[in-house]
């Protein structure tokens, strides 16, 4: 089985990477399974610029096939934001809570309809010797005015999916994977995935 390394430290994406490249065959390994792994500073100023530097950083350091995902949730009434500060926009990396928290009060005087967002992913997928790869992936939906779900991770509770009726985390991570941003992503990506394989990019 070819193994992929994920260019992550974010469990939950960890998860949704295994649950949509595991079924095609493929191993997933995250920085999770490799502690040792540098933090790679995210300095870009758009999503492709922050994947490439994750993935070509950690692509150097392994010689090896790395995917890396620079996602966000893009806020029409803030004019974007939080954007690619998404993971830090409340100050300190990747506290969920106080992210929300921020969003909610920024929002609170928005009216519903406008209350319009999307999620972004870009995947930039790294060969060594190669050029890089990249794709993209988005999810519309709307900031809701309190938290509804457990399930997900980051701004999930606060994005509600109105042709569902639910929140992304009200619903389970096969619906999630099969409609967010990164479940359409990785769909795109899959394909050059394979034919890397099928070249034999994957055997060193
Ligand atoms: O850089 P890595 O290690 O991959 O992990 P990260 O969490 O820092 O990831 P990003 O730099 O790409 O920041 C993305 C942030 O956007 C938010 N986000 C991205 N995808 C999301 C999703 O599917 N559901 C909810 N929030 C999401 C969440 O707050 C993430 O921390
Ligand atoms: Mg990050």
């Amino acid at each position: 089985m070819e193994e992929l390394i994920i260019a992550t430290k974010n469990k939950g994406k960890a998860k949704e990477f295994e649950e949509l490249f595991e079924p095609l065959g493929f191993r997933v390994k995250t920085l999770l399974d490799y502690p040792d792994a540098p933090d790679i500073e995210e300095t870009g100023k758009t999503f492709e610029e922050n994947a490439l530097l994750k993935a070509v950083g950690i692509s150097n350091i392994f010689q090896k096939i790395v995917i890396a995902d620079d996602s966000g949730l893009v806020i029409d009434a803030l004019d974007g934001r939080p954007g690619v500060y998404s993971a830090r926009y409340a100050g300190t990396d990747k506290d969920d809570e106080a992210n929300i928290q921020k969003v909610l009060f920024e929002m609170k005087d928005v009216p519903e309809e406008k209350r319009t967002a999307h999620f972004h992913c870009t995947l930039a997928l790294v060969v060594p010797g190669k050029d890089p790869i990249i794709v993209e992936g988005t999810c519309n939906g709307l900031i809701l005015t309190e938290k509804r779900g457990n399930n997900g991770f980051g701004y999930d509770p606060i994005f509600y999916l109105p042709h569902l009726k639910k929140t992304m985390a009200e619903i389970t991570s096969e619906e999630k994977n099969r409609i967010s941003h990164r479940g359409n992503a990785i769909r795109k990506l899959s394909e050059h995935v394979q034919e890397a394989m099928e070249r034999g990019d994957f055997l060193s």
